[in-house]
This record gives structure tokens, C-alpha cells and sequence, in this order.
């Protein structure tokens, strides 16, 4: 298993908000985590990409244990949250914005830059290739000189994506990628998705839109109150007793 969520408790302030709950998402797996409000998925994330400590359990990924990691060590390993990137700046263009998301940019680091102007100069080229190659795989080449403000919520989740992939990750966690999105683009962000999935990165997805989530992935975790009731291909996981009360009768 590439990540592996091992019977993962975390509790605030005396209130158990996770309990035992443990995922594995295989090397270029795509996984949906949902659960009614309040159930804990962000919790969850915030465990998961270490911004939070879990008080009991581990994370693993592709072997390595990652409980003592920072969100930047996780994502130099290639496990990223959204949150990891940083909301884009609007008054930058697309092009600019997946531009400085490149990680480790050597101008950053080097105090004296015009010592190394070459490498820079290749270094930004680079990126800029990247970017570009980034922009036509999401279809944002048409917007890619406009500031990102001017962005539709369905381009900028694309962005979002985009920004992921300029860090070169292996698995993604993904949270509600159809939010705030038109749902004429459901279809366009699910392809996209799909597409990235299929160059070998994988996602574990939080989505409240079950319709849209479970067209995509091949495996379905159902979280509540703080437990995994429910997990397996999704239309079993939709048929089950107990999934059905947790959405009818559940904490939302
Ligand atoms: N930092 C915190 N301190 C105290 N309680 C918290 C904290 N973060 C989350 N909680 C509580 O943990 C519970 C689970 O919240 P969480 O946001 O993880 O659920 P969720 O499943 O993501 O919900 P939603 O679908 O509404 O986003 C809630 O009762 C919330 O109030």
C-alpha cells in the first residue's frame, strides 16, 4: 500500500473526533472518503498531511512512517494536501501562479544570484516548460495570461490541480474538488482527475457531491462520528443499512 492509514484516534479538547480509523490507498489508487458534516474527514486531512498530531496510530507512506513529519516534509516525500498549496494569488496570471509553485527554486536559496545567473536562467526555463506542459494537460491555455481573480471556480480548482502537479506528487488529498464549481464543469474537473490519476498519482478525495465522487473512484470509505462504518466499491458501500442511516439520521 502506498498510504496507509493505521488506526488513526484524535481527540479535542476531550471530544473523540477520530476513533480507530484506518485507509489504505494503493500506488495510483483513487479513493472517496465521505461522511455528514461533522464526522471528522478534515480532521482526518489535517492528520494525514501532519498539520494536526493524531494521539494515536500512524501514517505511512510507501513504507516510510510519517507521524513526526512536517506538511513540507510529507510533500517533499510526494504526499500532498490541497492546503499545502497556498491559495493562488489573483493579481498573478495562471501562468505565473503554477510558475512559483515549483518547489526548491534555486533563486529563492541563493543570496547572491547573479553568481549563478546560468543555472537560474535554466532553472526558470524549466519551470516554465513545466508550467506550460501543466497548462495544455488541464486545458488552461487559454486562460493562461489572465490573473487568476478572473477565474471561474471550476478553472480555478484546475488551477488548484495545476499548482499540485508543478511539486510532482505521488498521492493527493484532495479535498471537495467540485465545490464552488458550476455543475455544467463537473464532468471537465472529474476528466481531468481521472486523467491525472492515470499518470500514476493517486487521491484520496473528500466530496459531499456522492453523485460526482463515486463516477470517479473504484473504492468508497464512509466516515462517522469519528469511525469507519462503511468501505469497499461504491455502489455496495451506498447500498449498506448503515451508511443509509448515517445520512438520514446522522450528526448533519
Ligand atoms: N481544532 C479543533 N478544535 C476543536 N474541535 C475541532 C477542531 N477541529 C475540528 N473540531 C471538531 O471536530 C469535529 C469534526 O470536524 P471536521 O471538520 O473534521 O468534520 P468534517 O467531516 O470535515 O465536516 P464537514 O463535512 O462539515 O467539513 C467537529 O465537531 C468540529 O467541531
Amino acid at each position: 500500500m502506498s498510504l496507509e492509514i493505521d488506526s488513526v484516534s484524535k481527540s479535542f479538547g476531550g471530544l473523540q473526533i477520530l476513533q480507530d480509523v484506518s485507509i489504505a490507498v494503493p500506488a495510483g489508487g483513487l479513493v472517496g472518503l465521505i461522511g455528514p458534516n461533522g464526522a471528522g474527514k478534515s480532521t482526518l486531512f489535517a492528520v494525514v498531511g501532519g498539520f494536526e498530531p493524531a494521539d494515536a496510530g500512524h501514517v505511512r507512506f510507501e513504507g516510510r512512517t510519517l507521524d513526526s513529519l512536517s506538511p513540507q516534509a510529507r510533500a517533499r516525500q510526494g504526499l500532498m494536501r490541497t492546503f499545502q498549496v497556498p491559495r493562488p494569488f489573483s493579481h498573478l496570471t495562471v501562468r505565473e501562479n503554477l510558475a512559483v509553485s515549483a518547489p526548491g527554486q534555486k533563486g529563492e536559496r541563493l543570496r547572491f544570484a547573479f553568481l549563478a545567473g546560468g543555472m537560474l536562467k535554466r532553472e526558470q526555463a524549466a519551470i516554465a516548460e513545466q508550467a506550460g506542459k501543466v497548462m495544455d494537460f488541464l486545458r488552461l491555455a487559454p486562460v493562461a495570461d489572465l490573473p487568476a481573480g478572473q477565474l471561474s471556480g471550476g478553472q480555478r480548482k484546475l488551477l488548484e490541480l495545476g499548482r499540485m502537479l508543478m511539486c510532482k506528487p505521488r498521492m493527493i488529498l484532495l479535498d471537495e474538488p467540485f465545490a464552488g464549481v458550476n455543475p455544467v464543469l463537473y464532468a471537465e474537473i472529474a476528466d481531468r482527475i481521472v486523467a491525472i490519476n492515470q499518470s500514476g498519482i493517486g487521491f484520496l478525495i473528500v466530496e459531499h457531491n456522492i453523485p460526482a465522487l463515486t463516477r470517479m473512484v473504484n473504492e468508497l470509505h464512509v466516515l462517522d462520528r469519528g469511525r469507519i462504518i462503511a468501505h469497499g466499491p461504491p455502489d455496495d458501500v451506498l447500498k449498506d443499512a448503515r451508511v443509509r442511516t448515517a445520512y438520514i439520521g446522522g450528526a448533519s
